[in-house]
């Protein structure tokens, strides 16, 4: 259960205000779909959510406390640009973040821990359709596959909330297809809350249960600086059919990955709306490779 609420929240850096007023609560399992023209202040949000900024105005309360003064594990991030580590293999990338967490000092778990968490691991990656790579190292993978490693890292952590700063931007239309299924599955299967910053409106509609636009509605030629912008517009998929065909459509598209081929099995029983879907098999996410 995971409630995140912004209220009356400003970011000024000097004389810029970048955002202004912002208001927004959003309930447990929300997948929040953030839009709005370059340099409006998108990313901004997502780095006060994140903690790597705070409110010059205002507070973030997640579950009623105040936000964290540091970023911290219960809120995971995906940036366009994504941070794997070069010099670690696609398994070492995914272990480091907990064996940093359990062991601050060494960085490194030994004996049954480190059993524990390299089945964590390798069943995450499975999952993720990455555990025939567990051992190459990042420059061996793809675009696709990379972004994959990066949303792995911040998932072995078990964020209460995922924070994707255009995640998919630099794919290209196909592995994109496929990774909006996996992210999809992953949100419904984790019921975290993700906020997901995008340009691309379809992209938006068709992962996002509340899309909302962010923009300046004062504005002053003479010193552009001067307003911020603001939640300008707000589309909740208030209803609850939309939400469910969002459930539907994550268990159909599982559905599909998991048939051998198109005419060998028999009809296909899908899961329940709101129930976990069977695992994506590495070939469903091969596209990309
Ligand atoms: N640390 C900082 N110091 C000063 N100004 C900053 C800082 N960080 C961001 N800004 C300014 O805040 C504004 C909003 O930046 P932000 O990256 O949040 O925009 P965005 O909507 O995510 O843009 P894009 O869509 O192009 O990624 C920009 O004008 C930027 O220059």
């Amino acid at each position: 259960m995971t409630e995140i609420r912004v209220e009356n929240v400003w970011k000024e850096y000097g004389a810029s205000v970048v955002l202004e007023r912002v208001n927004l609560t959003l309930p447990d399992h929300e997948f929040l779909v953030v839009i709005g023209p370059s340099g409006v202040g998108k990313t901004t949000l997502l780095r006060l959510l994140l903690s790597q900024e705070t409110p010059t105005r205002g507070r973030i309360l997640i579950d009623g406390e105040p936000i964290a003064a540091e970023p911290t594990a219960d809120r995971g991030v995906v940036f366009q640009r994504y941070s794997v580590f070069p010099h670690r293999t696609v398994l070492g990338n995914v272990m480091l973040g907990p064996q940093w967490a359990a062991s601050p000092l060494l960085g490194r778990l030994f004996g049954r821990r480190r059993r524990d968490l390299r089945d964590r691991a390798m069943a995450l990656l499975e999952r993720i359709g990455l555990s025939a790579a567990a051992g190459h190292y990042p420059q061996q993978l793809s675009g696709g596959m990379q972004q994959r490693l990066a949303i792995a890292q911040a998932l072995i952590m078990q964020p209460k909330v995922l924070l994707l700063d255009e995640p998919f931007g630099a794919l290209d239309p196909g592995t994109r297809k496929s990774m909006h299924a996996l992210v999809r599955e992953l949100w419904e299967e984790h019921a975290m809350t993700i906020v997901m910053v995008t340009h691309d409106l379809s992209e938006a509609f068709s992962l996002g249960t509340r899309v909302i636009a962010i923009d300046r509605p004062r504005r002053d030629p003479q010193a552009p600086e001067r307003f911020g912008a603001t939640i300008t517009s707000d589309f909740v998929a208030k209803c609850p059919i939309v939400r469910e065909s969002r459930r539907f459509e994550a268990a159909r598209a599982a559905a599909r990955a998991a048939a051998p081929s198109p005419l060998a099995a028999p009809a296909l029983a899908l899961p329940l709306a709101g129930s976990a879907g069977p695992a994506l098999p590495a070939s469903a996410l091969a596209k990309d490779r």
